[in-house]
């Protein structure tokens, strides 16, 4: 087998609020190519570290490597620029404007040509069609003209899906994409999801536990901020430390 090479690494990360410790030495590998879900009780730090990784919180302690760059304490901004993209639990759309348009106004802006009025229809032309794949690759092809307000739930999450594919990020994090849908969209979500895992590298925060089954090479359990298991998730899930935490979520 080959060792596939991590794409994001974290050693010791920490953060802290006034003293209470959210996420409490974190040493994360993220290889190249895999989903990885992180799961665990509320309150177990998923969100937090999610926020450290993508720049919108600043760690207290720690280290925070993309493809061997130290981007610790860097900006959202500029994570996004160094290809780590991530798909918002809360929806961003612009009501009025179609489907297609936002993808395309998502790959001017990586092309660098957000700010400017004007562009070439040569290079408009290139946006539309790449726009097109993209809607495709998240079977949104038949809705391209559509206003992104009149979409369903779950295909607002599909276009929110390509508009982070758009970036071609080296890192795709996905934050509970599968968070209030009902089955038939969980489903959907999930053939989604293993259809752009392709080439990509993932990292999840999933509480439905039959998507991380279906889904994710490597899952890492957090509890009270630390790591309590990681590995296959038919392993983790055998885990008793990780039964016993789950229990004990519920039982409080
Ligand atoms: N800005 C903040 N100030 C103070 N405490 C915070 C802050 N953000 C998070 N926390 C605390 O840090 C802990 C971890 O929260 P976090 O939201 O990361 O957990 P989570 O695993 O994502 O939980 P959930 O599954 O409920 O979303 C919680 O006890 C939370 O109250």
């Amino acid at each position: 087998m080959t060792r596939r090479h991590a794409v994001l690494r974290t050693r010791g990360l920490v953060k802290e609020f006034r003293g209470f410790t959210a996420v409490s030495g974190v040493d994360l590998d993220v290889a190249h190519g895999t989903v990885h879900a992180l799961v665990g009780p509320n309150g177990a730090g998923k969100t937090t570290l999610f926020n450290l990784l993508t720049g919108f919180l600043t760690p207290t302690a720690g280290r925070i490597e993309l493809d061997g760059q130290d981007i610790t304490g860097a900006p959202p901004e500029r994570v996004a620029r160094l290809g780590v993209a991530r798909s918002f639990q809360v929806t961003s759309l612009f009501p009025q404007m179609s489907a297609r348009a936002h993808v395309e106004l998502a790959l001017q802006a990586v092309a660098g040509g957000g700010r400017r009025f004007w562009v070439s229809d040569r290079r408009m032309r290139r946006f539309t069609e790449r726009a097109r794949e993209l809607l495709a690759e998240v079977r949104l092809d038949g809705l391209a003209e559509r206003p992104a307000g009149s979409l369903p739930y779950g295909q607002k999450r599909s276009l929110e899906l390509a508009l982070a594919l758009a970036l071609d990020p080296r890192l795709l994090l996905l934050d509970e994409p599968t968070a209030g849908m009902g089955l038939e969209d969980v489903e959907r979500t999930v053939e989604l999801i293993d259809r752009i895992r392709t080439g990509r590298t993932v990292v999840m925060v999933e509480h439905n536990m039959s998507v991380v089954g279906s889904l994710a090479d490597t899952v890492t359990v957090l509890q009270r901020g630390e790591i309590l298991a990681e590995g296959p998730y038919e392993s983790v899930k055998a885990d008793p430390a990780v039964v016993e935490a789950y229990l004990g979520a519920e039982v409080a």
